[in-house]
């Protein structure tokens, strides 16, 4: 096949050119990429050649090597691992994949500042472009494990870049970088000197599994002064002048070594390397367990949730080692789909390492594992939320919307996961609440904790629903999360209260007194709005099945509530959407019988004779409608509630 050359999509061209154009200040980590795609295709080529015999590839000498040549100025990163085919190459390589690149590009071009785009950048990850921030030109030449043919690739990053096949590749993949001249004011190092390479090596790639070598002039003693090698172990004895393999990472896998052997920073590596975010995580915990079923596990909480989170093929970040050897990604079967953005590794020392994702979800002992690691996670969470408050803000801020989902589905977890959620609400426009606190907060004689669900905070608190709480000084939990409206109808209580949507029901505020007071005044109203609200109703009935009065209104004229135990609008919509088949349940509609608007509708009802009953119809539909509009909803038919408005306008003129 001819030397075919293809333009670079528009989203990598403008990544690319980021990169070119040094946004990132620290470029040593394009090593630590490189480093970690050759660590993963060495994973791949162990795990498929022990699955397949006929793979026939050779892996007994699985390693990285780092070769840098002053001269011509060139570093190669090579592995022997399972390679790519022309059509992978063509595929990964070139193009990006991920389906928030495109908003993640615009977030990255209106951020204000350097620190704000290298946060940004960070967490996005770019992996093997990040070669162009010290690279003029970069050549990639692979074989897949099982193919006879290789490919070139081959990029000055600017928009083009070329693929070829080549006859007589090695296995594997080697990167071949064609450096700009070190400039050490832009962060530019020499990255063909030794002593930077064993340096990035150790800093972030030291725990990699494999080998990590490099073939050196044996220490002379001008250029050492130290005398050793470094960290690293020299593989070869040789006479000064001499090339000597060197290995420059320890391997050794800090999940299996003890809190005060590693650094915090040797952890925030690692899970930089599993998750492919390029900032520190947020939390980091440990798990040793001992006995009939070993394992170790390090998570790690992340500081931002990925732009994918809630994509359908969000992959979950727990890796299973087995004996320190890697089995699997994203393995599902060790932590609940609501705590999905935990990233991390669990090393079981009793597992074959032939086992399938199948044989993992039903091992008694894996769903052990699975358990005790949700509530390891969580009870890191609760603890954070006590000893660091603002760490915590971050976590609730970032995940909470994920974690929420557990309330629907852990039901062994359900009082945990409300004690470390929190929530917005009237009793503070900024810092949310969580239910705890909510609970300390009430008032005498108030026996629920009150909610109102919605698409924003601004909707909600402008809801007529919330008219009577307000002038009553009782807070409610403005809740805005879609995942909000299902939790709700699922938990019952929390701490012996019922949680109560303002807009459902009926609603009896104050002490007994007042309530009492409250009753002896509606059943005098009732009386005088009997009439009116039996004819609405009936004038209404294919929308609501009651017009009743209300005690949750002091301003508006009217509003819509639900029946105590039906669904609300929001979520028959969600159910739909979900394809599901859900009968439409009606509402009532309630008056308020202090208001202008409706005290003129009951003496127009009261006197009202002949054709009149028409005109009367229209403002009852006229007063739903506003309800309807009032709680942000949505009305069947609007181009007739438009007519009938501006017939009532124009005659007003
Ligand atoms: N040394 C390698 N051997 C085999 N495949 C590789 C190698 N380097 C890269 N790849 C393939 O190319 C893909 C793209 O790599 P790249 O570094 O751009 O992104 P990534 O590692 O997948 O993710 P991220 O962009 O988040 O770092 C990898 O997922 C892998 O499939």
């Amino acid at each position: 096949m001819p030397t075919e050359t293809f333009e670079f999509q528009v989203e990598a061209r403008q990544l690319l050119q980021m990169m070119i154009h040094s946004i990132y200040s620290n470029k040593d980590v394009f090593l630590r990429e490189l480093i970690s795609n050759s660590s993963d295709a060495l994973d791949k080529l162990r795990l498929e050649s022990l699955r397949d015999d006929a793979l026939g590839a050779d892996t007994s000498d699985l390693h990285i090597a780092v070769e840098a040549d002053k001269e011509a100025r060139t570093l190669v990163v090579r592995d022997n691992g399972i390679g790519m085919s022309y059509d992978e190459v063509r595929d990964l390589i070139g193009t990006i994949a991920n389906s928030g690149t495109a908003k993640f590009l615009q977030e990255l071009k209106e951020a204000k500042d350097a620190t704000a785009a290298e946060g940004l950048i960070g967490q996005f990850g770019v992996g093997f472009y990040a070669s162009f921030m010290v690279a003029d030109e970069v050549t990639l030449l692979t074989r897949r494990a099982g193919e006879s043919q290789g490919t070139r690739w081959t990029s000055d990053g600017a928009g083009t870049y070329t693929i070829e096949t080549v006859e007589d590749a090695p296995q594997g993949t080697s990167v071949t970088l064609r450096l700009k001249p070190a400039d050490t004011e832009d962060k530019l190092y020499d990255y063909t000197s030794p002593w930077k390479i064993r340096e990035i090596v150790k800093r972030y790639s030291d725990f990699i599994t494999w080998p990590i070598r490099m073939a050196v002039e044996a220490p002379a003693a001008a250029e050492n002064p130290a005398g050793d090698s470094a960290d690293g172990s020299a593989d070869g004895e040789a006479a000064a002048g001499e090339p000597e393999v060197e290995t420059l990472n320890s391997m050794k896998a800090l999940w299996a070594r003890s809190r005060d052997e590693v650094s915090d920073e040797e952890y925030h590596e690692l899970y930089k390397h599993i998750s492919h975010d390029w900032n520190d995580p947020l939390e980091t915990i440990r798990m040793q367990a001992e006995g009939t079923f070993e394992y170790q596990a390090l998570l790690f909480i992340p500081s931002r949730a990925p732009q994918d989170l809630f994509m359908r093929d969000h992959k979950r970040g727990v890796q299973l080692y087995v004996k320190r050897v890697f089995i699997m990604d994203d393995c599902e079967a060790l932590m609940p789909p609501y705590l999905r953005f935990v990233k991390g590794v669990v090393d079981a020392q009793d597992l074959s390492l032939n086992v399938s994702r199948e044989i993992l979800q039903q091992d008694r002992q894996i769903q052990l594992m699975h358990r005790r690691l949700a509530k390891k996670v969580l009870s890191t969470i609760k603890d954070m939320m006590a000893g660091n408050p603002e760490r915590y803000a971050t976590l609730w801020r970032e995940f909470g919307r994920v974690i929420k989902e557990g309330l629907l589905s852990d039901f062994e977890n359900r009082d945990a996961i409300l004690g470390v959620s929190s929530f917005a609400s009237t009793h503070d426009a900024e810092a949310p609440t969580t239910l705890a606190q909510y609970v300390e907060r009430m008032k005498d004689g108030q026996e629920h904790i009150f909610y109102l669900t919605g698409e924003s905070r601004q909707a909600l608190e402008n809801s007529p629903h919330m008219e009577a709480f307000r002038a009553k000084g009782i807070e409610v939990l403005l809740l805005t999360d879609p995942v909000d409206e299902v939790w709700v109808e699922a938990v019952p209580e929390f701490e012996g209260k019922q949680l109560q949507s303002v807009a459902k029901g009926e609603v009896d505020l104050g002490s007994e007194e007042e309530k009492k007071e409250a009753e002896t005044e509606r059943e005098k109203r009732q009386e005088e709005y009997g009439a009116l609200l039996t004819w609405m109703t009936e004038r209404l009935g294919e929308d609501v099945k009651e017009v009743r009065l209300s005690s949750r209104l002091t301003v508006s004229p009217a509003c819509v509530v639900s029946d105590a135990n039906e669904a609300t609008p929001a979520l028959e919509a969600m159910y739909r959407a979900m394809g599901q088949d859900v009968p439409h349940a009606k509402r009532i509609l309630e008056l308020n019988p202090t208001h202008p608007l409706v005290s003129a509708l009951n003496k127009a009802h009261g006197e009202r004779s002949g054709d009149d009953g028409a005109a009367l119809g229209e403002t009852a539909e006229l007063l739903y409608g506003m309800a309807l509009l009032a709680e942000g909803g949505e009305l069947s038919d609007p181009s007739r509630f438009i007519k009938l408005m501006a017939e009532r306008v124009e005659r007003s003129l």
